[in-house]
């Protein structure tokens, strides 16, 4: 693991914070930085939902990534392809500075996980998501189906009712509507399904924390539009999550 000793303090602390203000009832958003920020929006959330609502959370990952490499699968080491690994307990740590501070209480459940975007994923992860029956739809599943028959399917695999937590990397879009990211992958969502995603979240009326992660304005050439577009692209998808429609 590439820092772990920085990324497991710093998401402790954000654990903390986001905990509080779910623990008041209030929605959460956080915008990153990369996705092991994660290990510490939704480990606080569901906490905090737990000893609110007496609920497990239900997590939306929209990405083009899974992120649930163990430290043992991961190739690169880098702790953002691994927060979902932490979070349903498939990567465990006895060391408080290595994540050890994750107790059961920050976890969540594989069953109330659902993927949508992938389309680069990595060996190690496709045995994971096979072996522990996740629910993925991939950008296969997308042209396949459409995007709005995709969240048909994603909401009713989490069942109405129960609190969602989503966590969107700005990587699920494609590069054509978001290139300033770290790990940018051809082939994904158009901003107008990815906004879908994010209008049909809210829908739900079960929202209780947004992250939008992987936003990196410093990754674009000199005076290149791209950053710019970025941050719009961002800035689209958390008001389409907080409730603005187009009428
Ligand atoms: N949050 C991200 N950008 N994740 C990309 C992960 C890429 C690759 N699967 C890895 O584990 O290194
Ligand atoms: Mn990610």
């Amino acid at each position: 693991m590439k820092n772990p000793r920085a990324v497991s303090a710093v998401t402790r602390r954000i654990a903390d914070q986001v905990y509080s203000h779910a623990k008041e009832g209030r929605l959460v958003l956080t915008l990153g930085g990369d996705h092991s920020i994660a290990i510490g929006t939704i480990g606080g959330t569901a906490k905090a939902i737990r000893e609110r609502l007496g609920r497990e959370i239900a997590v939306i990952w929209v990405d083009a990534h899974a992120d649930i490499n163990t430290p043992e699968t991961s190739g690169s080491g880098n702790i953002h392809g691994m927060p979902v690994a932490f979070l349903t307990g498939l990567a465990t740590e006895e060391n408080e500075d290595f994540f050890g501070w994750l107790k059961t209480d920050n976890l969540i459940s594989v069953k109330k996980l659902v993927y949508i975007g992938l389309r680069d994923v990595d060996p190690g992860e496709k045995r994971i998501l096979r072996e522990n029956g996740i629910k993925a739809f991939s950008m296969f599943d997308i042209d396949r189906h459409g995007i709005g028959r995709v969240m048909e399917m994603a909401l009713a695999h989490i069942g109405s009712d129960t609190p969602i937590h989503l966590s969107f990397d700005v990587d699920a879009l494609d590069p054509m509507w978001a290139p300033s990211t770290g790990t940018p992958v051809r082939g994904g969502l158009t901003l107008r399904e990815g906004d879908y995603i994010c209008e049909c979240v809210h829908e739900t009326g079960s929202l209780v924390a947004v992250d939008l992660v992987e936003v990196n304005p410093s990754l674009a050439p000199a005076n290149d539009i791209g950053a710019h577009e970025t941050v719009r692209a961002g800035c689209s998808l958390v008001r389409c999550s907080l409730g603005e429609s187009l009428l």
